[in-house]
């Protein structure tokens, strides 16, 4: 069998956290810890989690935007966190990222042929009419028109500005791309038309996503597998329709029941998702979601349970196998606010077809 495109092994990046005048380190931010994955070219793992658990730390750190604390990753079986500065800057060509606002680190005296150019010009790939037509075809793949490129960001839809994010990406033909948030910011049906655009982009170019996103619908349209992060750690990892199906981690249950139902229909989850998440600088003992699991069991407060298989899962729960079953209504059937985002997504792919 061929090596995965990207594996990710024990990722660990903590922040240091300084206090006093003499700014000494008194403890760290426990962003990310010993989180372990693969990835296959053409594939799309979505990184899902609430605020805070980690999911943007760990797409940056994999493509090594800030240094990580532990672990590898390595793309076509070289380590990210190995390489000198100057094959970093190579390698990047292979890798990118896209984000909640594209624009929000560039600068906004650039037109959108320079937002693209300066990939191209970096790497050397192209210069003078190859340059160009390069940006051309990209600008296309994108779904924008040779016009745009003369354009500045402030002259565009928020969805069009997006469509540029992912133009730059595009330029260098990565093998990889870490989509932070990319439609959150987005209206729904705009949010439609982006998501599908990445999919049909994955099928012309056979490039592999990390897809972080709080947005379950969006994530079960797009994503091939779902890792699922608590306080810094994936506590599930299945196939996206094994997960959304059959969800056996207690939180992974509370996400999806926590997706907003009608208080009318009668329908309450079965796992309210209570309480507020810990700090990452202090996480509680033994499994960190016991503080808030209607499971928990003594052994939950004391033992730290391994990522382990449980059915075609892999499930950070000491009691997976004996939890009761998921109601029908919260399990495969999902919330109407969940169904109905669904709905429009897949109308777009419709449209678009
Ligand atoms: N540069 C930093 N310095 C210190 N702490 C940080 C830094 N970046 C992130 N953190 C902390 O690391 C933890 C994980 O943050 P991160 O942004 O990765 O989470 P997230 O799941 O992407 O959340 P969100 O969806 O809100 O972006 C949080 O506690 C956050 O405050």
């Amino acid at each position: 069998m061929n090596a995965p495109l990207l594996s990710v092994e024990k990722l660990t990046k903590h922040f240091p956290v300084r206090r006093g005048l003499l700014r000494r380190v008194t403890g760290a931010v426990q962003a990310v810890t010993d989180i372990s994955f693969t990835l296959e070219a053409g594939e799309t793992l979505a990184i899902v989690g609430e605020s805070g658990c980690g999911k943007s730390t760990a797409g940056r750190t994999i493509l090594r935007l800030q240094e990580p604390t532990g672990g590898r990753a390595l793309l076509n079986g070289r380590d990210i966190f190995a390489l000198s500065p100057a094959e970093l800057r190579a390698a990047r060509r292979e890798m990118q990222m896209i984000f909640q606002d594209p624009f929000g680190s560039l600068n906004p005296r650039m037109t959108v042929r320079e937002v693209i150019a300066e990939p191209l010009r970096l790497h050397g790939m192209a210069s003078g009419a190859a340059l160009d037509r390069r940006i051309d075809e990209v600008l296309s793949m994108a779904g924008l028109s040779s016009w745009h490129a003369g354009r500045y960001p402030h002259e565009f839809s928020g969805g069009q500005r997006q469509r540029v994010g992912i133009a730059r990406a595009l330029a260098t033909n990565p093998r990889l791309i870490v989509c932070d948030e990319p439609v959150s910011a987005l209206d729904v049906s705009i949010q439609a038309q982006i998501v599908n655009l990445l999919q049909d982009l994955q099928a012309e170019t056979g490039v592999a996503y990390v897809f972080i996103s709080h947005d379950l619908a969006v994530v079960r349209h797009i994503a091939t597998r779902v890792a699922v992060m608590y306080l810094g750690r994936i506590v599930e990892m299945a196939e996206a329709s094994q997960l959304f199906a059959d969800p056996r981690h207690p939180y992974t249950r509370s996400l999806i029941a926590a997706a907003p139902r009608p208080v009318a229909s009668g329908r309450v989850p079965q796992v309210p998702l209570k309480g507020e998440t810990a700090s990452a600088m202090a996480p509680p003992p033994g499994c960190a979601f016991h503080p808030r699991c209607p499971f928990a069991q003594d052994r939950c407060r004391t033992d730290r349970p391994e990522l382990r298989p449980v059915g075609d899962d892999l499930v950070a729960c000491h009691f997976a196998e004996s939890l009761p079953p998921m109601p029908k209504e919260t399990a495969g059937d999902e919330s109407p606010a969940l169904a109905r985002r669904l709905q429009v997504l897949a109308h777009a792919r419709k449209e678009a077809a």
